[in-house]
């Protein structure tokens, strides 16, 4: 059987990679599978354990990262994120095609591990309407809005990194774009 795709979608906190996720994730076609990564954020309301994130504490997350248990991790304004080895390797080598929804660094790991992942960079269609996404979430306070904020700026630059780039303007149109360049590399 062939090996499933890995796939990162990264981009800024709140460009709404989640949101344009759960338009193509219902295509069939695409044969995919979400994986959900591990953090010591928080959750926000309605968020689920085992179907957003893993929630776990610092010393559980370092345990991971020390055992080797983790594909990629990084540290995201104050809290550690990562993506459990195993269950991707699994849902890979099962023929499914794996998507993360990772942070740039996160994605500079899984490119070194895995060069021929398919890497997707999603903008906002001005840095005004980030802005406006990430506080019409209102999960923040204005201390994190504004690191999360800066982190974008310098996020953004990373874009040449990747090998695709998708607008969030209109996220059907986006998830359209995304079916599109996933069935082009199965
Ligand atoms: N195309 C769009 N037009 C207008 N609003 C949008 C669009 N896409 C997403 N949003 C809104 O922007 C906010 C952030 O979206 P979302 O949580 O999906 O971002 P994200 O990139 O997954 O964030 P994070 O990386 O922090 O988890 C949400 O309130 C969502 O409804
Ligand atoms: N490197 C990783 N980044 C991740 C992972 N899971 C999520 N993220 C990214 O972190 C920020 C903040 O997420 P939020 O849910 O607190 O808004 C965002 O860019 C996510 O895409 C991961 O496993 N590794």
């Amino acid at each position: 059987m062939k090996k499933g795709l890995l796939i990162v979608l990264s981009g800024p906190s709140g460009v709404g990679k989640g949101t344009v996720r759960q338009y193509f994730m219902q295509n069939e076609e695409l044969n995919l599978v979400y994986s959900t990564s591990m953090t010591t954020r928080q959750p926000r309301a309605g968020e689920v354990e085992g179907i957003d994130y893993f929630f776990t504490d610092k010393a559980h997350f370092e345990q991971a990262i020390e055992n080797g248990e983790l594909l990629e991790w990084a540290e995201f304004v104050g809290n550690y994120y990562g993506t459990p080895l195993k269950e991707v390797e699994r849902l890979r080598e099962a023929g499914k095609n794996v998507i993360l929804e990772i942070e740039v660094q996160g994605c500079t790991q899984v490119k070194e591990k895995c060069p021929d992942a398919v890497t997707i960079f999603m903008i906002p269609p001005s840095m005004e309407e980030l802005e406006n996404r990430i506080r019409g979430r209102r999960s923040e306070p204005e201390e994190i809005i504004q690191q999360r904020l800066a982190k974008a700026q310098r996020e953004m630059k990373m874009v040449k990194d990747y090998k695709y780039v998708v607008c969030n303007d209109d996220p059907q149109l986006a998830a359209d774009v995304i079916a599109l360049i996933i069935k082009r590399n199965m």
